[in-house]
């Protein structure tokens, strides 16, 4: 008998009571139809439609095939997908994942070894597919298994890309065969370094042994580019359930008939980040390889798990791909007004193609990827990638307000207990990103496409404070400034004022191109003349001084720039030329205080100004050297106006 300090406890009398009231009722609510708690479980769930690729394939009796068939049809492909080159041609694959209370056994039957079998381990093991996942199912995965998942106050998922938090341009390597010798853009300026089909063999091969590897891999099965005409499925295998959901708020997210119908992909992107290469294996130069198979329509990543990379890699295919068929692919952001009036706005990452394409007052078609084709413009995506620095619900609101429950929230940085994000901190880094399906912006175009553009604005972001807020240009002047791609950023620093770097990067993206730039301009040359198109050249960064002295031009600013391109009204101003770059300034605009239209008058040290404008004008033209020899487009003189087109002094 149970006692406390000694004294025994007095026994509970139960008394015998009528039926009705012996049992204690805790409320009047009619009860749940379970008797277990597996069973009570079980009715949270309502059963989701067939999630498969392959739609009313006919088994060989004509019998259709049941939701098991399809399933297994589905998963064979997927092992195909992981089946390495070297031993047996496919893991055992299994849908769902191990600790689901209902596991989906369904699994991709093994070709039959006529041989003798050729068992390995990885033979014997069962890899767990996680198929098109949602967002809230990836919600789960990551903040089970992934360490620094968490979710913000916003409902966004903050997660940590790794060691590396920006992309690996010097690790981007391409395969150089018979047919990818004679049509990429090789050796100097070209992001292209070249590796061997071999090579690339054994990291496709050490990425999918890490794969199946692993207790289970998430597949995404998707598209790219809006136009109808041009679109390409993309199958993205990765280890991670950032990468999953950053992918699937990237990529075109198909309906689920587009999913049932969605067969082979066109290209496929092993995504092994945690994983690294190493220098024993011939051309590697550090830990991080991002390799490009045209032939074998593959992308293998090792050492990075920034997902940027994932998505640049896809656009570097459409760089390749688009041209092919007379489309020109864009590192461009893109909007359309009420009057379906299209602009497209260039620039390298920093500039403003996020930013100003998402205005409230105009349709987003696209933040960063498009195409121009003979029927207009398509995105190429279905998220957007905004930086996340300083981010202001009061500048930005659209970004602002996209930040909620499905957003991927890259390395930032937030308030233990509330989960409330600090944009102003660097402590990860300062490239923090926010990815998002585009129709999280409220006036996002849906499709992504439109009609030809009217304007066509070239961003650059000049710490030099030397270029002028807003200039005009004539299409030869276009097509330099699109062939220099100029930006000069200051890196992130602490440790005092820095000087301000030039960066020129053809085509606004360099590092994406996979043809000579000459190809990609004369193709912009030709349209913008056959659309009418005009050509802008707004400098997003420093006024009345360089950086340490001038200050960045006021987003407002900016803003009312574009304004009065969209309008119109800017077509109509008064213009005067600047000397050195040559370029057609405006004298008023509504909005913006007439004397920082023209950089001369905002810098306090006039031979200072003169300095470092003729200082900028040399780097434009060092740079242009390698393009001197290019013939661009089919119009010789186009070639000698663009040559004619750079600063002048
Ligand atoms: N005048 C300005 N115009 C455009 N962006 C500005 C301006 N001033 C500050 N910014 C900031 O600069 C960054 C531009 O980056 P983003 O739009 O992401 O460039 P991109 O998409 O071209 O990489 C944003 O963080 C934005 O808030
Ligand atoms: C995704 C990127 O694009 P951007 O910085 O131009 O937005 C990137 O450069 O990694
Ligand atoms: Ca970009
Ligand atoms: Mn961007």
């Amino acid at each position: 008998m149970a006692s406390i300090n000694g004294n025994v406890l007095a026994k509970i009398e139960t008394q015998k009571m009528k039926e009705d009231t012996i049992i204690c009722h805790d409320d009047s609510a009619v009860p749940v139809k379970a008797q277990t708690e597996d069973e009570l479980h079980s009715l949270q769930k309502k059963k989701s439609g067939p999630n498969t690729p392959i739609k009313g394939i006919q088994s060989a009796f004509g019998i259709p095939t049941t939701e098991v068939e399809r399933q297994k049809q589905q998963l064979q492909s997927i092992s195909a997908s992981l089946a390495s080159l070297t031993r047996e041609t496919g893991p055992k694959v299994v849908k769902g994942d191990r600790r689901a209370e209902t596991p989906k056994l369904v699994q991709a039957s093994q070709p039959k070894h006529t041989a003798a079998p050729n068992i390995t381990d990885s033979a014997l093991k069962f890899t767990h597919i996680l198929y098109n996942l949602s967002p809230a199912e990836l919600y789960e995965q990551a903040i089970e298994n992934e360490k620094g998942s968490f979710i913000t106050s916003s409902g966004a998922l903050a997660t940590l890309s790794g060691a590396k938090t920006g992309r690996s341009p010097r690790d981007k390597r391409v395969v150089k065969d018979e047919t990818t010798a004679n049509e990429l853009w090789w050796g100097k300026g070209s992001p292209n370094i070249e590796m061997d089909e071999q090579t690339f063999l054994i990291n496709r091969e050490r990425a999918v042994d890490y794969l199946c590897s692993l207790e289970k891999v998430f597949v995404n099965d998707q598209f790219l580019n809006w136009d109808p005409n041009n679109r390409i499925k993309v199958r993205i295998v990765s280890a991670r359930a950032y990468h999953s959901l950053f992918m699937h708020n990237m990529c075109i997210r198909p309906t689920p008939e587009e999913l049932e119908n969605f067969g082979t992909p066109d290209f496929t992107i092993y995504n092994a980040g945690k994983f690294p290469c190493n220098r024993y294996t011939h051309y590697m130069t550090s830990s991080t390889s991002i390799d490009i198979n045209l032939a074998r329509r593959e992308m293998v990543i090792l050492g990075t798990q920034y997902a940027g990379e994932m998505k640049k890699g896809l656009f570097s295919l459409m760089h390749y791909l688009m041209p092919k068929h007379q489309i020109l692919s864009l590192h461009s952001g893109c909007n359309m007004g009420k009057e379906g009036d299209v602009a497209l706005f260039f620039g390298l990452s920093g500039t403003g193609k996020t930013t100003l394409s998402t205005d409230h007052n105009r349709y987003l078609i696209g933040d960063d990827e498009h195409c121009w084709s003979d029927h207009g413009v398509s995105n190429i995506e279905g998220g957007c990638y905004a930086k996340c620095i300083d981010l202001s619900r009061e500048k930005e609101p659209d970004i602002w307000n996209a930040i909620k429950f499905g957003t991927v929230l890259e390395n930032v940085v937030f308030e233990e207990r509330t989960r409330q994000v600090d944009y102003t901190d660097k402590s990860v880094t300062e490239n923090t990103r926010a990815a998002y399906p585009i129709e999280y912006i409220p006036n996002a175009k849906i499709p992504c496409v439109g009609p030809h553009p009217k304007n066509v604005i070239l961003l650059a972001c000049d710490a030099f404070g030397v270029l002028p807020p807003v200039s005009k240009l004539n299409l030869a002047q276009t097509m330099y400034h699109f062939i220099s791609g100029y930006t000069a950023l200051v890196a992130g620093t602490e440790d005092g004022i820095k000087e301000p770097t030039a960066t020129f990067s053809a085509c606004f993206g360099a590092a994406f191109i996979m043809l000579h730039p000459t190809k990609y301009a004369a193709m912009l040359a030709e349209k913008m003349q056959k659309h009418g198109a005009t050509g802008w050249l707004v400098n997003t960064g420093w006024s009345g001084g360089s950086y340490g002295s001038g200050s960045r031009i006021k987003l407002a600013y900016t803003r009312k720039i574009i304004d009065a391109i969209h309008s119109g009204e800017l077509l109509k101003a008064n213009y005067t030329k600047t000397e050195v770059f040559g370029l057609e300034i405006p004298t008023e605009l509504e909005g913006v205080p007439s004397q920082i239209l023209d950089p001369a008058n905002t810098w306090p040290d006039k031979s200072a100004y003169k300095e470092t404008l003729m200082k900028l004008g040399g780097l434009f033209r060092k740079n242009f050297e390698v393009f001197a020899n290019y013939k661009i487009g089919a119009d010789n003189n186009l070639t000698e106006e663009i040559l004619a087109a750079g600063p002048n002094f």
